[in-house]
């Protein structure tokens, strides 16, 4: 790949661009800049254009994404046993959900670039202080003092460095043994055993068990059962990063955000004549786009026109993020509009960020009934239309932490301060990312049932 200054996309400059940090010398930030344009990519165009293969698969219906991790990632948290464990979650839920779903299950991380926060305030007052908000750990520090919370360009650098440390611990884990799908599942019979609620997820298990049992017998050792394809992905907010890792592909001539394989625009900064969807429009990645209740059916269209001009299946995903109370009255027009235009667009559900509120104790939090219930509006949604309820979008962690609240281990109001340590919104912890993964399994199977598709083979072996 050629380096960023042979010809940079710089279309976007110039554009009001939401969200950015007010980086107090500019003269040390074109320092910062210079050194990420020269430096090598974080991920390869040929993987990204993988990755849009297989994002087309899920906007034709022919597979399912599982996008999750951290609200906001930290460099103190990139350690080996955080990284393991947050992939490990993911592997399990993905195991589950590929069976359930009886179609590949594509896993992106938010991982390994998550290191930026768009913020609804300037500023945070605390007794009678008012500073610079937190805005992730590419921006300033979260501690509540004037000289941690100062934007300090040198921290790009270092989200640069801790996404690469990130990344390669990603692709040892999932590469190299650790993914086996027999052990993944052993941890989900665990899961299981272990949870207040497990019994209600026993047949799911048994049944995967007998599918595992099956093919070992028949002698079956694939390739895939020792390794997984994982994507990373981040919201491309601090465009001045993002800018600096887009490199031109030497195969093809084109642009391609090397900073992850995913970018996402956020709710916050998907305006259609802003810097954000420009610099999107430029670079090949695939690309989503969070829509919010407020989103209309004309937005989402312009969106396309913008974004996936050619209606390139697997280019553009739509993540819906209307909450629970919302999405039964907003989604159906937003998709049979869409679905009209002849675009195909992958529709991903993220449960999370509509359903936040402010508990009594302060915590920001999101009870995990919401999560289901909105999880399972989009299924109906998508049910009642026809169209394809392409995947789950998720804040998660694979700590056991108590920052949203219910799930199989019902924790309460009560509990958030006793392990409250996400950086900036809730995440689900390990238990209650599985406990979603199991009920969006059942979810998926009911609307098997349901458009009379036939059953997995494994399940028709699981005579219950
Ligand atoms: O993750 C999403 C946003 O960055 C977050 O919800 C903003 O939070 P705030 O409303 O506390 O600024
Ligand atoms: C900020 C986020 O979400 P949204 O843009 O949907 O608010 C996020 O996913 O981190």
């Amino acid at each position: 790949m050629n380096a960023q200054q042979d010809a940079p996309v710089d279309s976007w400059r110039g554009l009001p661009a939401a969200q950015q940090p007010t980086w107090p010398d500019e003269q040390a930030l074109g320092g910062v800049l210079s050194d990420l344009a020269a430096a090598p990519p974080l991920v390869f165009a040929g993987e990204c254009d993988q990755l849009r293969s297989r994002l087309a698969s899920v906007a034709r219906g022919d597979a399912f994404l599982l996008q999750g991790g951290d609200c906001a990632e930290t460099f103190d948290a990139v350690s080996a046993d955080q990284v393991r464990d947050k992939v490990k979650t993911l592997l399990q839920m993905a195991a589950v959900l590929t069976y359930a779903t009886s179609v590949p299950v594509v896993k992106i991380g938010r991982i390994a670039g998550q290191y930026s926060k768009p913020r609804s305030q300037p500023t945070e007052r605390r007794d009678g202080a008012e500073l610079p908000v937190y805005r992730g750990d590419a921006v300033n520090g979260l501690e509540f003092t004037a000289k941690s919370r100062t934007p300090d360009p040198e921290r790009l650098k270092r989200m640069y460095h801790a996404s690469a440390a990130t990344l390669n611990i990603v692709r040892a884990f999932t590469t190299g043994g650790y993914a086996d799908l027999r052990q993944v599942h052993d941890w989900n019979q665990d899961f299981v055993a272990s949870s207040p609620v497990g019994e209600r997820y026993e047949r799911l298990a048994r049944e995967i068990d007998r599918a595992l049992a099956f093919l070992q017998a028949c002698g079956a050792q694939p390739r895939e059962f020792r390794s997984t394809e994982f994507f990373s992905s981040h919201e491309a907010l601090i465009l001045d990063y993002e800018a600096a890792l887009t490199r031109r592909d030497s195969r093809t001539g084109q642009w391609y955000d090397v900073s992850g394989h995913m970018i996402w625009i956020g709710e916050r900064t998907r305006q259609l004549d802003g810097a954000h969807i420009e610099f999107a429009s430029k670079v090949r990645n695939p690309i989503a786009v969070k829509l919010g209740p407020n989103v209309t059916a004309d937005e989402a269209l312009a969106l396309i026109d913008r974004l996936d001009p050619d209606q390139e299946p697997g280019r553009l995903s739509f993540i819906t993020r209307m909450g629970a109370g919302r999405v039964r009255d907003v989604l159906p027009g937003l998709v049979e509009k869409v679905t009209a235009s002849g675009a195909q667009i992958a529709w991903i559900c993220d449960p999370m960020h509509g359903n936040t509120f402010t508990a009594p104790s302060g915590h920001k939090t999101r009870r995990f009934d919401d999560v289901l219930d909105e999880v399972r509006g989009f299924f109906e949604v998508h049910r009642e239309l026809g169209t394809h309820p392409g995947g789950i979008h998720v804040e998660l962690t694979g700590e056991d932490v108590t920052e949203c609240v219910g799930g199989g281990a019902d924790i309460r109001l009560d509990d958030l301060a006793h392990r409250y340590e996400s950086a900036c919104d809730p995440r689900l912890n390990r238990y209650q990312s599985l406990d979603l993964a199991f009920q969006v399994a059942e979810l998926y199977q009911d609307r098997i049932v349901t458009r009379d598709l036939p059953r997995p083979a494994t399940e028709l072996l699981a005579a219950d």
